[in-house]
């Protein structure tokens, strides 16, 4: 069965073993499923597979980063892979955001939703003045968000937080957001965060969630909970 709701399991795990004993307690009805830098590099596509094999669709959040023609063809390697979703740093670029949307256009059948990332949810005003930008986070997503829409891109990696005004100008892109913290659970390294309701409510399409759930005594029940959390 399709999956029924917004919810995407961050499986940040160091071996196939750990990911699969996690996947094994979540239903690919209630989320789907983000495999990430740790993940994969550890383990390679083998694992996507199977997790496609157990009826996951699967997010592979590699968030390239490269000159246009090596973005592009890792964008087309990670479509051949089968996955649902795959995605680019904004921050490559025009260009570079054309080719990949290019290679994939010229795939027949299925393709992957190319989203971008606009500004890490786990990073401040501070940390962008650090890189030399004098900016708020919300004005560098909105100047990255109007880039991977002239591109062509599906969709934005962004905070929950900056999901209203997105929407607003851009309503094509749809809205991919890590950051999420239910009300009372501990923020870790995420910076700029809202709750499940509360991202929903400002528009995010997809809610990324990782600790909240996998850190949890019992994830089924965690992730159960934030599903009714939604439905109610
Ligand atoms: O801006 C971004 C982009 C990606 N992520 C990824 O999402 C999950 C979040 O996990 P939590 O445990 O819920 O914090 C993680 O895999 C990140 O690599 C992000 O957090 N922010």
């Amino acid at each position: 069965m399709a999956c029924q709701t917004p919810i995407v399991v961050a499986l940040d795990f160091p071996s196939r073993d750990a990911a699969l004993a996690m996947a094994g307690q979540l239903d690919p009805a209630l989320c789907r499923v983000k495999v990430g830098k740790e993940l994969f590099t550890r383990c390679g596509p083998a694992v996507v597979e199977s997790l496609h094999d157990r009826g996951f669709e699967v997010f592979l959040d590699l968030k390239f980063h490269d000159i246009p023609n090596t973005t592009a063809m890792a964008v087309k390697a990670a479509a051949e892979l089968g996955v649902w979703m795959v995605n680019v740093h904004c921050s490559g670029g025009l260009r570079m955001m054309a080719a990949c949307r290019e290679v994939l256009d010229q795939r027949s059948g299925e393709q992957p939703l190319l989203i971008g990332v606009t500004v890490l949810t786990s990073m401040e005003q501070s940390d962008l003045a650090d890189i030399g930008l004098d900016l708020d986070p919300a004005q560098q997503v909105m100047r990255l968000a109007a880039l991977a829409d002239r591109a062509g891109l599906d969709g934005l990696v962004c905070s929950a937080q900056e999901a209203r005004a997105i929407k607003a100008s851009l309503p094509r892109l749809a809205l991919v957001t890590p950051g999420i913290r239910p009300a009372g659970s501990v923020q870790d390294d995420q910076r700029r965060i809202l709750t499940p309701a509360e991202a929903r409510q400002a528009g995010a399409d997809y809610l990324v969630i990782g600790r909240p759930i996998t850190g949890a005594v019992d994830p089924a029940e965690a992730l159960a909970a934030l599903v009714a959390g939604l439905a109610g």
